[in-house]
């Protein structure tokens, strides 16, 4: 439940923001107000006029003196309107725009445990349409708000000194406005807070629906999803109904009073005209001057909608903003010279933070030594927590208990983009960015010249045997689209996997990143990856017998910790539930789609398992490091 917080209090927060936009924000200010005491100064001339030249003996000159004053102060009026414009828009849209920056900063920063909390369509309307709320107030609704109080305050005194009995009458008005209007603020704030929220879920929706466009498609499901996003579009439609009605009734009431009160005056006034006590002049001039007023009068509902959506607006922003990062690189952060590349996982604990209290941790204990250089296969049940453990690698997630140290040092005492330069990552579900590929791989990358990029991004593909990208229509400038959706599974693994190889990493992990692959390419990736990642420490998740075999050791995962370390012989000698693991992995890739799948399965990778078995046997306490 978000804190409840003034309107004040809000609005204040946009300050740090305004400050360097002040100065321009006050010039437009005195430009609407300009404007304003135009309007309010051209009944006075007609007042002038009626008591004055219009009496008989008045004379023409002067009649046209008036109408030239009056078109004067009409010019006036619209040069200050457009220069308000002029101060005021350039600088909003500015900050808007930092205000969208800092924010997407800060996404970044976030832990991957707040994204897993939020949906991304409650970001994404955040970003976008709150912003723009806020844009839009600052721009126009914040200046109108104080242009309006003080247009009718300075209006309203004119009617004062004009006739305090016909002022008097329509400020009667005023009361039953101000009590409606404390109850409009009450729920409008309410109402508009859920539509914000609603548009955001439904926004969340929709990308869940695009992202998962094949899914809903294969299953036949469109028309559940349908009939669930028209219930989430049908209560957003509520919302905003009662929204509307909730203005259009303050409006109603902010326009007739004003108005029924102006009746009553218009009768007192031509009773007091008739009766000698006023004259004909200053009854036009009130009239003129009350309409002038009755303008922003009834644009009070309209701005105190606005004002109040966009209170909301920077609630919800700064939501996200007060959202600090659990995972921070320390003050004062600890350099690693020439990395070797030891990895050390030393009696390391994680529970995720939704996980019950009195559960198991689901990393419970793990200790592991990766040598420098060395491929170390992981394997163990599904759900075993093999993922959750490499994610704890580039720090997505913090261990809860013990430590993980990279040539000795805690990778907590590392600069988290230092920690993220010596890890690589390659995760099984590949995430391809709309850009070429090129810019895909060679994300992670550093080259000191552009002719070093070209070298590293053509040994990446090489590597990874993504070579069908020179035959995309633009080679590697090609544009593989949102996500690389046009690409197919195997296709988007190894352009991910050239990325992890492009990034050249002291430390890989790699999670199960080759599953989508043939046995012999899978084969023939893990050679060329020993070849240039010589020195590399791998940890690889491993599905399948082939990537296990290709490992210099593997580590048994069990129970949260690792139970057994050895070759993937020894462990089938020795180990029961290493056997009953690797006899549950499935032998056959999900996708074949290699230039190569077509040829024939190496016969050393079919029988691996069953050659595996005649190896020696060793003891798991003999094994485990
Ligand atoms: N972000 C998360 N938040 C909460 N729980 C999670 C999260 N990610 C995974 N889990 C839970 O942690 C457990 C271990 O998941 P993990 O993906 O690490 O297992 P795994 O051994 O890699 O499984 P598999 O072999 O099927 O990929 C699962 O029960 C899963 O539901």
């Amino acid at each position: 439940m978000p804190a409840q917080t003034t309107l004040w209090q809000s609005l204040a927060r946009l300050y740090p923001h305004l400050r360097p936009i002040l100065p321009r924000l006050i010039l437009g200010l005195f430009c609407a107000l300009g404007a304003s005491l135009m309007a309010l100064a051209i009944p006075q001339v007609f007042r002038v006029l009626i008591n004055t030249s219009l009496n008989p003996g008045g004379s023409t000159a002067a009649v046209w003196g008036a109408a030239g004053v009056v078109l004067g102060l009409g010019i006036l009026e619209a040069g200050f309107i457009a220069l308000r414009r002029q101060f005021v828009i350039a600088p909003a849209t500015t900050v808007e725009t930092r205000m969208r920056t800092s924010f997407y900063r800060h996404l970044q920063d976030l832990a991957v445990s707040f994204h897993d909390r939020w949906g991304s369509g409650q970001l994404l309307s955040r970003a976008m349409s709150d912003l723009n709320l806020v844009r839009r107030w600052m721009a126009f609704g914040a200046i109108m708000l104080v242009v309006t109080a003080l247009t009718v305050v300075v209006g309203f005194t004119i009617m004062l000194f004009t006739s305090w009995v016909l002022a008097l009458i329509f400020m009667a008005a005023a009361v039953p406005i101000v009590i409606y209007g404390y109850r409009f603020n009450r729920f409008y704030r309410q109402v508009s807070r859920q539509s914000q929220d609603q548009t955001g879920d439904l926004a969340t929706t929709v990308e869940e629906s695009v992202h998962g466009i094949r899914v809903l498609k294969a299953f036949g499901r469109s028309r559940e999803a349908l009939d669930s996003f028209e219930e989430q579009a049908q209560e957003l439609r509520e919302t905003e109904v009662s929204k509307a009605n909730s203005l259009a009734k303050f409006s109603l009431v902010v326009t007739l009073l004003p108005e029924a009160a102006l009746a009553v005056a218009l009768v007192v006034g031509i009773i007091a005209v008739a009766d000698g006590n006023l004259s004909i002049g200053s009854l036009v001039a009130f009239f003129a001057t009350a309409a002038v007023v009755a303008g922003p009068v009834e644009a009070v509902g309209p701005l105190l909608s606005m004002t109040l959506t966009a209170k909301t607006a920077i609630d919800r922003h700064y939501e996200v903003m007060d959202a600090q990062s659990s995972i921070q690189s320390p003050q004062r952060p600890v350099h690693l010279n020439d990395v070797r590349g030891e990895l050390v996982f030393d009696d390391v604990h994680f529970a995720y933070p939704d996980t019950k209290e009195g559960t198991r941790n689901l990393i419970d204990g793990v200790t592991l030594c990766l040598r420098p250089g060395e491929t170390m296969a992981l394997v163990g049940v599904t759900g075993s927590g093999k993922s959750t453990l490499l994610q704890l690698v580039p720090r997505l997630f913090d261990v809860t208990g013990g430590s993980i140290r990279i040539d000795g040092t805690d990778l907590r005492q590392l600069d988290l983009e230092e920690l993220r330069t010596i890890v690589a990552v390659a995760f099984e579900d590949t995430t391809l960015f709309s850009s070429s590929v090129r810019d895909n791989v060679l994300l992670g990358a550093e080259p000191a010249s552009s002719a070093e990029a070209d070298q590293l991004l053509a040994q990446a593909l090489d590597v990874a045997q993504a070579d069908f990208v020179y035959s995309l229509p633009e080679g590697t400038d090609t544009l593989i689209g949102e996500e690389g959706l046009s690409l197919s599974g195997g296709q988007r693994q190894r352009v991910a996997l050239a990325r992890a190889i492009a990034a050249r990493p002291t430390v890989l992990i790699m999670d199960d990143p080759l599953s989508a692959l043939d046995v012999r390419t899978e084969e023939l990736v893990e050679g060329r990856l020993r070849e240039v990642l010589a020195d590399t420490t791998t940890l690889v998740v491993a599905h399948r017998p082939s990537t296990v075999s290709l490992a210099d050791r593997v580590a048994l995962m069990e129970d949260g910790r690792i139970s057994a370390v050895g070759t993937h012989a020894e462990l089938l000698a020795g180990n029961d539930h290493y056997r009953y693991v690797i006899a549950s992995l499935p032998t056959e890739p999900e996708d074949l789609d290699s230039p190569l799948e077509d040829g024939p399965l190496p016969a050393d990778a079919a029988d691996d398992a069953a050659g595996a078995l005649e190896a020696p046997h060793l003891d798991d306490e003999e094994i485990i490091r």
